[in-house]
């Protein structure tokens, strides 16, 4: 019998451009810039996709959402991380916990995070308290500190349903 806990953790980083609209988390967050990618660009959400379906050894969210196909085009990354957890689910396991952390010279996330936690929890099917999102700026240091870009880094914890 394997062993019915399992870890993963995802990585992502977005460029910050003009001229998009900056969603982390399944919020949209007035700013000047936004995140460039093939979908809405989420960062926390694909690292959030990265870190369940690692944990469960399903790979990654480019091999089940590849940036080539135009279904995924301007995609909104909640309906992505809801498909993950569904592959998630019936491989036969269940998200115990999340802990995240946006780095982010700016804006500002902490103002954000309660509604993050909340969009995230419902797509995984968990209480808002097994939910954790932190935020750091890069202490103006490298392409995070020269606001070039947003990146995310994600530990999740499944348990076997
Ligand atoms: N984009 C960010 C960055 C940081 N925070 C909050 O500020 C605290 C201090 O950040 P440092 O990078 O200076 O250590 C951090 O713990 C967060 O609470 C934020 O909300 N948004
Ligand atoms: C989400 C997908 C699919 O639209 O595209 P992007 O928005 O570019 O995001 P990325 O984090 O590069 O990788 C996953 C992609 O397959």
């Amino acid at each position: 019998m394997s062993f019915p806990f399992r870890i993963g953790q995802g990585f992502d980083v977005h460029a910050l451009v003009e001229g998009r609209p900056l969603i982390i988390g399944g919020v949209a967050i007035p700013h000047t810039h936004g995140l460039l990618g093939h979908s809405d660009a989420d960062v926390l959400l694909h690292a959030v996709t990265d870190a369940i379906l690692g944990a469960a050894g399903l790979g990654d969210i480019g091999r089940h959402f590849p940036d080539t196909d135009p279904d995924y085009k301007g995609a909104d990354s909640r309906m992505l991380l809801r498909a993950a957890m569904q592959k998630v689910s019936g491989a036969g396991w269940r998200v115990v916990n999340i802990d995240a952390t946006v780095h982010a010279q700016a804006p500002k996330i902490g103002p954000h995070a309660g509604a993050m936690v909340a969009n995230i929890a419902a797509d995984l099917g968990v209480p808002g308290r097994d939910i954790n999102i932190k935020a750091k700026t890069n202490e103006s240091l490298g392409y995070l500190g020269r606001k070039e870009g947003i990146a995310a880094t994600v530990v999740a914890l499944l348990a076997a349903a």
